[in-house]
């Protein structure tokens, strides 16, 4: 093609305006600058006019915009607007013509929990309803390879949920089940290791992290609240860290954060003496941030998902990790100490009487 025939005439550029006006969707801020700068450029030449303020932030924006097509010529200016409106027109008519709201693309390689992208929402799901969601070593690594790809994934939020009855019942006792006696040390050790490496993962997350308690939550569940960025519940969720009664200690930096949301009396109540609370309770206490009656939780917890996943990206991720950034140090330290004193704790008399309790059945929370 030769420059003259792509050329485009006076005609073409101001249908292509008035095709502007047509647009249903907005394009958004960036496509918009665009559009000014080409339009200025295409009308009135390079940009000639003085640098506003640094404070006057739309004008500087235009500005900017303006003057970085340069000496771009008055043809060529005319001829990218009006390519530019033409391609924004007809990605609104295929979009129309396809479903409006995308597929949820479904993540490979997990067994234990179910990973889905959809709506700029990452969803990691604890998928063993039949155990009550309980946690074993495979969904302890896999949900820490879950996080890590959402925080690197082009979600703007990642969310964390329960399939079925239950959000989770904590630590699976079986993970300290049939180890042999000169093993246990191996498995303290072990077991240290991957929580303190777990635990890490909720503390570094970069972007905003949503716990949807569907259902009851327990142990290391409840703990991990305290490092998710905001906690839903529905009404039939309840809350219980019975670490005493299982001869255990708390976790999920939990014995940091519990009285720095809910004041160490209360943190008292639920990390020393197993005290389970409502969700009403837990919310009145600070852990979670609102209760949504279980008849319409799910359609309303995912509703208001979907529109704080369609704020700016960049902003939420650079605000979160603001917000974490003052307390990071202290949380990873916290984090190291809890697992030291839980390897002792796994090694006690007082630990290995409640899971044997448990495994036969004589105990149940
Ligand atoms: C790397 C290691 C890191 C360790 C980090 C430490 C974390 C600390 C914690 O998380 S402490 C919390 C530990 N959790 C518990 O103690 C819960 C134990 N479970 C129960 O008390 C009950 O199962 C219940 C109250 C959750 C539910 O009772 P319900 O009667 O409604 O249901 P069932 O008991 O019949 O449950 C169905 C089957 O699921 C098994 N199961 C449920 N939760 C767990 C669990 N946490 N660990 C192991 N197994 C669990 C239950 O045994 C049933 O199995 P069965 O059908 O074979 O009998």
């Amino acid at each position: 093609m030769t420059t003259a025939t792509m050329q485009v005439s006076q005609k073409d550029f101001e249908k292509a305006q008035e095709q502007l006006k047509l647009l249903k969707k907005d394009p958004g801020n960036e496509t918009k600058l665009k559009l000014y700068a080409l339009f200025k450029q295409a009308t009135e030449g390079p940009c000639n006019s003085p640098k506003p303020g640094m404070l006057d932030f739309v004008k500087k924006a235009k500005w900017d915009a303006w003057n970085s097509l340069g000496n771009l010529s008055q043809d060529n200016a005319r001829q990218k607007y009006t390519e530019l409106v033409s391609s924004l027109i007809s990605a609104e008519s295929a979009g129309q013509t396809k479903d409006a709201s995308p597929e949820e693309s479904r993540h490979d390689g997990y067994e234990t929990i179910i990973v889905t992208t959809k709506n700029n929402i990452t969803k990691i799901m604890f998928n063993r309803p039949e155990r009550k969601n309980a946690i074993n070593h495979q969904m302890y690594r896999e949900i820490i390879k879950a996080l890590q790809e959402a925080g690197k994934d082009d979600s703007t939020i990642a969310v964390i949920t329960g399939n079925g009855e239950y959000y989770t019942s904590g630590n699976d006792l079986n993970n300290f089940a049939n180890v042999q006696p000169n093993d246990m040390e191996k498995m303290a050790k072990d077991g240290a290791e991957l929580l303190k490496e777990f635990v890490s993962c909720f503390i570094d997350f970069p972007k905003p992290l949503i716990a949807v308690v569907n259902g009851p939550a327990i142990g290391i569940s409840v703990t991990l609240l305290g490092l998710c960025d905001i906690v839903y519940a529905s009404d039939r969720a309840t809350f219980h860290t019975p670490f005493s009664q299982l001869g255990q200690s708390p976790e999920g930096c939990s014995s940091y954060l519990f009285p720095k949301i809910m004041g160490l009396a209360k943190a008292n109540e639920m990390l020393l003496f197993n005290k389970k609370l409502t969700a009403a309770e837990a919310c009145a206490w600070g852990l979670v941030t609102e209760v949504f009656p279980d008849g319409t939780f799910q359609k309303e917890v995912w509703e208001r998902l979907k529109a704080y996943a369609s704020l700016p990206k960049n902003s939420l991720a650079v605000s979160k990790q603001l917000l974490r950034s003052m307390e990071k140090e202290k949380l990873h330290a916290v984090n190291s100490q809890e697992c030291e004193v839980l390897k002792e704790r796994w090694l006690s008399d007082e630990c290995l009487n409640a899971i044997v309790s448990f495994f036969q059945r004589k105990s149940k929370l």
